[in-house]
């Protein structure tokens, strides 16, 4: 078995805020998404959101189905969008090779078969891994960082100066809205002021950080923040109800990914600074 599965419950907000740092960790911080030659599926109950990893080494692996999907073929009745943060590599869909370098995302449509291999072993593919319920089949595409949609955001002077990159404003999804976010040199906050929505969970992906660097993620109802401290290439679930802000030590890059009720990027409820505990 290359597929392995972990299953994260949905936690109301005032269980979490009950939490200590290990409890809020084991809820809502993923780790040990990208081990080679594995490809590993946190299953959660926010939008039966899935985020994994996938690093093909010398043979390709095979994206197999989980138990909780309840579904003969992993997609059978679901999307997944692929992001390679690591070396050139290929998804196979259908007897269709798409090559993905690094940063390039592709969405997969329901129903597809699907693999994933590296070029070369040495320099293996990252590829993380987002898969939401789906009701059609849109059809299967690559999109490279070059045809994303580009916001800069931000100034040098609230060190919160980034570029979003929005994957899915060109290419039609059922549930998964995705992008990717740059931070300049020298900046470190993202999603500061902060947001909520609802209608959407919200899970962030952190890498591109150097190996001692940390970013600490901010997560909870406005009035009730708690912290988780993050490390490169580890993943953090919002629930629908929480912030999800970060401050790094040094600048990083991430890939936000949301599933819910509406597609729209723009749908947030804008937190007061007055209203932050
Ligand atoms: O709902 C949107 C997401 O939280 C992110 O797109 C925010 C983000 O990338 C940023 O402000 O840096
Ligand atoms: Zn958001």
């Amino acid at each position: 078995m290359t597929t392995e599965h972990t299953i994260r419950f949905a936690v109301d907000p005032l269980a979490a805020a009950a939490m200590g740092t290990d409890e809020l960790r084991a809820n809502f911080h993923v780790g040990g998404l990208f081990e080679a030659g594995m490809i590993n599926l946190t299953y959660t109950h926010y939008d039966r959101m899935i985020v994994g990893g996938a690093v093909p080494l010398g043979d390709a692996l095979k994206l197999e189905t989980i138990r909780p999907n309840g579904t003969k073929s992993f997609l059978e009745r679901r999307e997944l969008v692929v992001v390679n943060i690591g070396g050139p590599g290929t998804v196979v869909c259908g007897g269709t090779e798409h090559h993905l370098g690094t940063r390039d995302m592709l969405y997969v449509g329901m129903g597809e078969e699907v693999s994933f291999a590296s070029r070369e072993a040495g320099q293996p593919a990252r590829f993380y891994l987002l898969s939401a319920p789906a009701h059609r089949t849109y059809p299967t595409r690559l999109l490279t960082m070059a045809e994303a949609r580009r916001l800069d955001l931000g100034s040098q002077e609230t060190s919160n100066e980034r570029s979003i990159f929005q994957f899915t404003t060109t290419i039609e999804t059922c549930q998964i809205v995705v992008g990717m976010t740059q931070l300049a040199k020298g900046s470190v906050w993202n999603t500061m002021p902060a947001h909520v929505h609802d209608r959407r969970m919200e899970a962030y992906l952190y890498f591109d950080l150097p190996e001692t660097a940390r970013v600490f993620h901010f997560m909870g109802e406005p009035e009730e923040t708690r912290h988780i401290v993050m490390a490169n290439e580890e993943a953090v679930i919002s629930p629908s109800w929480s912030i999800h802000s970060g401050c790094g030590t040094s600048n990083y890059a991430f890939i936000w990914a949301m599933a819910g009720d509406n597609l729209d990027y723009t749908d947030v409820d804008p937190v007061e600074m007055d209203s932050l505990r």
